[in-house]
């Protein structure tokens, strides 16, 4: 006799991952990930290529085995109870998974079909921009037009938990900004949304929350302005003098973390120390300056300090 397990309804972690472990012939590519998802919470996975980001996703959806540690999606395994997950999970397909002569409307009313409380797949199809492409076949339909299917397809379902991973990837820059709106929304609405992403704008515009993943390990975890805050470079300081300064004399300043030069232009990573300094050298050595500019560090500084070799 089988069992049948349903999806927990109460509120709390919809995604609850403990000490994940994987690895590939001998190789730990996720060496114990611990993370938790809540309704309404859009979580962000960011990490450098390779760093395990995928190979987490896929054993949360159950397309793959861990070795070891715990996953619970609402509730269920997502491998022993893959049925019922699969009713509570939306997921961004990829290629793949689409013939080619399907039409997007067919696309739409079968994916509908397979589920019990399905959305109306016209609002949604308007939503993304797909209404005038309704009866071209998937083959014909243009990389960003494909992604914006998947979306919808992800979405369908009326989904408890969305997983999006590289979720804007070949759209344009008008796409990318109407996606976040409807993610924004479907977040609103108390879905919980697992992206992955190499885009710190859309990070730092959708994620309450990040992990950041860097050799199958959470290197840090928290929401955007507090990792930006946890890098040692909170404050980006950038100018150009009207004389030549010595890198010695830069590398000296407090609180410095990186220092570029593109022709003339210096451009600081540091704290607001290092401003502080920044403007005593130069008045002392009295060096004027032009386009002086101070602006707060983004998702992207924190990223590529807290993920340095
Ligand atoms: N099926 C597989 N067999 C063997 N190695 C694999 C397999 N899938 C992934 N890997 C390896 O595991 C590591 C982690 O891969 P994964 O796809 O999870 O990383 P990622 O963080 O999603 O990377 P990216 O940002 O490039 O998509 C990589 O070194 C990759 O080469």
């Amino acid at each position: 006799m089988t069992t049948t397990r349903t999806p927990r309804t109460t509120r709390g972690p919809v995604i609850e991952v403990s000490e994940l472990r994987k690895a590939y012939g001998g190789r730990t590519v996720v060496d114990g990930v611990s993370f938790s998802v809540e309704e309404g919470e859009v979580f962000g996975i960011l990490g450098p290529n390779g760093a395990g980001k995928t190979t987490t996703v896929e054993c949360i959806e159950g397309l793959r085995v861990p070795d070891s540690g715990q996953i619970r999606v609402a509730g269920l395994d997502p491998v022993a109870d893959h049925t019922e997950v699969t009713h509570v999970l939306g997921v961004q397909l990829q290629e793949s998974a689409l013939q080619a002569k399907l039409t997007v409307r067919e696309a739409l009313e079968l994916y509908s079909s397979f589920y019990t409380r399905p959305l109306d797949w016209r609002p949604l199809a308007e939503r993304l921009g797909l209404t005038a492409k309704l009866t071209t076949r998937f083959g014909k339909l243009s990389g960003g037009q494909k992604q914006r299917l998947f979306i919808a397809l992800a979405l369908i379902g009326s989904p408890r938990v969305v997983v999006l991973d590289e979720l804007t990837t070949g759209l344009d820059p008008r796409a990318r900004r109407d996606t976040w709106s409807l993610i924004e929304d479907v977040r609103d609405s108390g879905v919980a949304v697992l992206l992955v992403t190499h885009f710190m704008e859309e990070a730092q515009r959708l994620c309450n929350r990040i992990a950041l993943v860097d050799k199958g390990k959470i290197s840090a975890l928290d929401t955007p302005a507090g990792l930006i805050g946890k890098s040692s470079t909170s404050t980006v300081i950038s100018f150009t003098p009207s004389q030549p300064i010595d890198q010695e004399i830069l590398a000296a300043l407090p609180g410095l973390a990186t220092i570029e030069r593109q022709d003339a232009r210096i451009t600081l990573r540091g704290t607001e120390e290092t401003v502080n300094a920044v403007i005593s050298l130069l008045a002392q050595a009295h060096i004027l300056t032009h386009q002086f500019r101070v602006t707060d560090a983004t998702l992207d500084d924190a990223f590529l300090d807290l993920t340095k070799a």
